[in-house]
C-alpha cells in the first residue's frame, strides 16, 4: 500500500480541504490542472503523482483577497520586496509553497517548488515546474484558439519548447489586459534563450556606411 503524500488518501483529503478554501470555479480549475499535469508527466516521462499533487495544490492560497494574501505572507514570516508587495495577485503560489511545506512536511521540495513557480515561472525550472505551469494554462477549463493550438502541441514538441510557448502566450495576455509585468520576467525569459552572438559590424572604410546622401 502506498502511504504518505503519494497515497490516494492524501490526495482525497487535500482535495476536500481545497474545496472549502476556494470557490467552485477555482476548485474545478484545480482538478483540471491536476489531471492535465498528470497527463503531461506521463507524456514527458516525469513523476505522475508529483505532478497530480502539485497541480491539485497550486492554487491552495488563491481564496485570499489582496489584503488577505499580504496578511498571509506576513503571518508566514515572508519578506516581500516592494515590487511583490505591490502585486498581491502573483503571491498565492509563493505563500502556498511555504504554508503547505509547514502543514504537510512530508511533501517533497520538488512539489513545493512547482507550486511556488506556477505563476511567475523562474530560471532553471525543473520538468515538474514546467508541467504545472503549462497545465495551469492548458487545463480543459481554459478556452480559446491559442489554447487549443498549444494543447495540440502536447507530446509533439519538447517540454521546454512547450513551456516557452505557454510563457510567451501568458506574458502577451498580461500586456493585452494592461496589467503590470513582473520586472524579472525578461530575465527569466532570457535565461532560456541560447546565448546570442553579439553583432559586430565589420570595420568599414567608409565612415558613412549607408552611402552619402
Ligand atoms: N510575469 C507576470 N507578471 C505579472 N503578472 C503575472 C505574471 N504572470 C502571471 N501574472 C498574473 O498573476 C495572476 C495569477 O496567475 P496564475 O497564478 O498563473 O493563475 P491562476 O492562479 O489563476 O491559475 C494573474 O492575474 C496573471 O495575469
Amino acid at each position: 500500500m502506498v502511504d504518505g503524500w503519494r497515497s490516494d488518501a492524501f490526495y482525497e483529503a487535500r482535495r476536500d480541504e481545497l474545496e472549502k478554501r476556494v470557490g467552485p470555479r477555482r476548485f474545478k480549475h484545480s482538478l483540471g490542472v491536476s489531471e492535465t499535469a498528470e497527463k503531461l508527466a506521463r507524456v514527458y516521462g516525469a513523476d505522475e503523482t508529483a505532478a497530480r499533487v502539485a497541480g491539485l495544490l497550486h492554487d491552495w492560497d488563491k481564496g485570499y483577497d489582496d489584503p488577505g494574501i499580504l496578511a498571509r505572507a506576513d503571518e508566514l514570516g515572508m519578506e516581500l520586496d516592494a515590487e511583490l508587495a505591490a502585486m498581491p495577485r502573483v503571491l498565492h503560489g509563493l505563500t502556498a509553497a511555504v504554508a503547505l511545506g509547514r502543514a504537510f512536511p512530508e511533501l517533497p521540495p520538488e512539489v513545493l517548488a512547482a507550486v511556488e513557480r506556477h505563476t511567475l515561472g523562474d530560471a532553471g525550472m525543473s520538468d515538474l515546474d514546467m508541467i504545472v505551469y503549462i497545465a495551469d494554462a492548458l487545463e480543459p477549463g481554459r478556452k480559446g484558439k491559442v489554447v487549443e493550438k498549444l494543447r495540440e502541441k502536447i507530446g509533439e514538441i519538447e517540454l521546454r519548447e512547450l513551456f516557452l510557448e505557454v510563457y510567451a502566450y501568458w506574458v502577451q495576455l498580461i500586456m493585452e489586459r494592461r496589467h503590470p509585468i513582473y520586472s524579472k520576467t525578461t530575465e527569466i525569459w532570457d535565461s532560456y534563450m541560447p546565448e546570442q552572438e553579439v553583432y559586430r559590424a565589420e570595420a568599414n572604410p567608409d565612415p558613412i556606411p549607408y552611402g552619402r546622401p
